[in-house]
């Protein structure tokens, strides 16, 4: 399967498109203002930036998880801001592939139930033999294959963290959007991660963008956007 087709058989675009917004955590927050951003259908978009400017609330809010307060936020084609709590829910499980910080993998799942997971969760969510082979297929190229009859807790923070990137890659989706994949990895850990990354969003023409502190990795990418200039974060301070 490629992202051409949707699970509603309708062609998928895999671009992202960024206008006007304004999101923020509450009264008082974090804000973050993001005049235009842009990022091509197939792109491979390295996001960086010093701690605290706004990356990861810019991942959140293209994957639906933040409502922006205004703006349009369009990934693969879609306006979050039309969908419920519901639709946003189905196109994430069924068309993003996501590597969030606290990576938010399943306690009582083991590895490759993870793995699995958005599969089993979409909409009509059966698990073939083809996505279990897939998803072991992914692990064995991050060296945690052996690793995937085991519990979370039973794994190290950096197992944790290639088996989120192979649960982000084992529906093939349209956009993959990974924040510090590789934070919690050694050298060798972390190209291989890149590695599997770039390779498979090629192989399937997914849209990918990475937030990462690793300027090793930079040339990997068709393009590097710097979040200290291309949006703007505001922290208000509350009124004591
Ligand atoms: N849930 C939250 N509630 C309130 N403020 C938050 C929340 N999450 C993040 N922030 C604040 O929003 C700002 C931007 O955080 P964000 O995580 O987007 O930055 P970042 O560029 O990804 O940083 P890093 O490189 O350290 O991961 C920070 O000042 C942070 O303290």
């Amino acid at each position: 399967m490629t992202n051409s087709s949707s699970p509603t058989g309708s062609r998928t675009s895999g671009a992202i498109a960024v206008r006007d917004l304004r999101c923020d955590y509450g009264p008082n927050t974090f804000r973050l203002e993001v005049d235009g951003f842009e990022v091509a259908a197939g792109e491979r978009v390295a996001l960086v930036g010093p701690s605290g400017c706004g990356k990861s609330t810019l991942v959140q809010a293209l994957a639906g998880i933040l409502a922006p307060r205004r703006g349009v936020v369009s990934v693969d084609g879609v306006e979050l801001g039309a969908l419920d709590e519901r639709g946003r829910r189905r196109f994430r499980l069924t068309r993003l592939g996501l590597v969030f910080q606290d990576l938010e993998l399943i306690d009582y799942l083991d590895g490759l139930d993870n793995v699995l997971l958005s599969r089993r969760l979409a909409p009509g969510g059966r698990v073939s033999n083809a996505d279990r082979a897939r998803a072991r297929d992914l692990a064995g190229r991050l060296g945690i294959e052996h690793l995937l009859g085991r519990l979370p807790a039973e794994l190290s923070g950096g197992e944790r963290q290639r088996l989120a990137v192979c649960r982000a890659l084992a529906t093939e989706p349209s956009v993959c959007l990974a924040d510090e994949p590789t934070g919690a990895l050694d050298r060798v850990n972390a190209d291989a991660v890149v590695d599997l990354l770039v390779d498979e969003v090629a192989r399937l023409g997914t849209t990918l963008v990475m937030v990462t502190h690793d300027e090793r990795v930079l040339d990997r990418f068709d393009r590097v956007v710097d979040g200290a200039a291309a949006f703007r974060g505001i922290t208000e301070e509350p009124v004591r």
